[in-house]
Order: structure tokens, then C-alpha cells, then sequence
């Protein structure tokens, strides 16, 4: 299985995370709050992403990275392999998502001399205090939604970059670095769009129990989400995201293909 997909998926992840992270925080004020984490947990993730829906092509397409602009494959298959790629890398996010998640939304001030101490002291302490209170599946809440969220729409992220990429690209050649860097752009931001709205639902299952009232499923928090505050909660932080998701994932793709090139 070639390996150099996952690690450029790994490298190009982690700088187009360093580029979001201020964006992916201002929406739950505290800024840099949580940023080593992500950093290292996103090398993890982006690799299995990449690594997984380039070597789905392989297997549906027969044709691996250094042929596939040449003989470029049908955009039903990078869409299967972009969903592929999104449900695996789902349960790779899933626990550090939820710790980003918990911790962002911990925006009491910091505890003042006998003041009660912070929930969670950091990622690591976060981690053990779930798993200590639920056990590993603890650490999957929200999980389900997760995969929800990046599986169809981890699909719309790579058919956009492929669809923009040969639009703007003469048959046969490599895309220009001006290209990547656009096409990769809107990929991010087409694929925020669509999933938004699961997101909004993603997060609320992150942190039912500890502030509001226990959902009884995805569903049950969709319909009742709705119902208190209309349909507008589906694009809650929609600018956010979408202002975020042009440069993490102009500069993701730019890496990616930039390393994978540079390996032959
Ligand atoms: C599928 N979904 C839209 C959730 C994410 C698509 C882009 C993933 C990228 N690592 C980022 O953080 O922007």
C-alpha cells in the first residue's frame, strides 16, 4: 500500500491547521485555547483522510498519484473514495474533536485565587477525566454525528477539487500552484457549507449532559434545536467556517500535492 499519501497527508494537514485555528476558536471565544493538541492529533487524522481516499482510487481506479492527472479518474469515484476517506478518519477525529470541543467551550475565566478550579486543566487531563467518568466510549460522544457530517461531505471536499482543478488545468498536465491553491480553497469552503449544519448538531452531542439537558440522539437534538431557535440554527457559524476553511485547505492541498510531487 503506498504510504507517501499518508504522509503527506499528515505534514499538510498540520500547516493548514496552524493557518485555522484562530478562525476555528473566535466563534467560541478563547483563541489559541487547545492549540497544541489539535496540532498533533490533526497529522493523525489527515493522513488517514488522504492516505484512505488516495488508496481507495487505487483500488477502484487502478491508478496511483503519479498517473492521476493524466488518466484522470471518474468523479463517482473520487466521490466514493472522498466518503470513504471521511467515515474512517470520523472515528480518528472523534476523541480529539470532542476534547477540542469541550475545552473551547470552557470559557469561564480563569479560576481566581479560591475560585472553584476549571472543568478540565488541559487535553490530557480532559481526556482522563472523561474516560475516568464514562470509560473509552466516553470519548466517543458525539461520534455518530461526526460521521455524519464528514462522510458525504468529505466526498463534496474532493469532487470540488477535482472538478475545479481540471477546469482550470489543460488536459493531461499537473494543475499550477495558483490552482491547487484555489481549487483547494473552495473545496474547503463547498464542503463547510454542506456541513454546517451537522456540525451545529455535532457539537450540541459533544457537550450534552454537561451544560443543558441529555438529547436522546442526533434526531431528538436536530428536532429540538429547530424548535427552540428555527431553522436559522443549522448555519450557525457558517461565515466562520467558511472564512476558515478557504486558507486551512488552500494551504493543505498545496502541501499535499507539492510533497507528493517532490516524492516522485
Ligand atoms: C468535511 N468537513 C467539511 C467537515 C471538513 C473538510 C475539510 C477538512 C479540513 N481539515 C478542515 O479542517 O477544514
Amino acid at each position: 500500500m503506498p504510504v507517501e499519501e499518508f504522509v503527506a497527508g499528515w505534514v499538510s494537514g498540520a500547516l493548514g491547521l496552524v493557518l485555522g485555528h484562530p478562525f476555528d476558536t473566535v466563534k467560541l471565544l478563547g483563541f489559541f485555547k487547545g492549540m497544541s493538541f489539535p496540532i498533533a492529533s490533526i497529522a493523525l487524522v489527515n493522513s488517514v483522510l488522504f492516505g484512505v481516499y488516495s488508496n481507495s482510487l487505487l483500488a477502484l481506479t487502478a491508478t496511483s498519484h503519479q498517473e492521476r492527472w493524466a488518466q484522470p479518474p471518474s468523479y463517482t469515484h473520487v466521490f466514493i473514495a472522498g466518503c470513504t476517506g471521511g467515515f474512517l478518519q470520523a472515528y480518528f477525529l472523534a476523541p480529539f474533536d470532542l476534547i477540542k470541543v469541550r475545552l473551547q467551550n470552557q470559557t469561564e475565566p480563569r479560576a481566581q485565587l479560591g475560585g472553584p478550579p476549571p472543568r478540565y486543566r488541559g487535553p490530557m487531563h480532559c481526556a482522563a477525566s472523561i474516560f475516568q467518568k464514562e470509560g473509552p466510549r466516553g470519548l466517543f460522544q458525539g461520534a455518530w454525528a461526526l460521521t455524519l457530517r464528514d462522510t458525504p461531505t468529505m466526498g463534496i471536499y474532493f469532487v470540488t477539487y477535482e472538478v475545479l482543478c481540471r477546469q482550470c488545468t489543460p488536459e493531461g498536465q499537473n494543475p499550477s500552484s495558483a490552482t491547487v491553491l484555489v481549487a483547494g480553497g473552495f473545496a474547503g469552503i463547498t464542503s463547510w457549507v454542506a456541513a454546517t449544519p451537522l456540525d451545529v448538531i455535532k457539537s450540541r452531542m459533544q457537550m450534552d449532559g454537561l451544560k443543558r439537558r441529555a438529547y436522546q440522539g442526533v434526531l431528538d437534538c436536530m428536532v429540538s434545536s429547530v424548535r427552540q431557535e428555527g431553522l436559522g440554527v443549522f448555519f450557525r457559524g457558517i461565515t466562520i467556517n467558511s472564512a476558515r476553511a478557504f486558507p486551512v485547505n488552500a494551504v493543505t492541498f498545496l502541501s499535499y500535492e507539492y510533497l507528493l510531487r517532490w516524492w516522485g
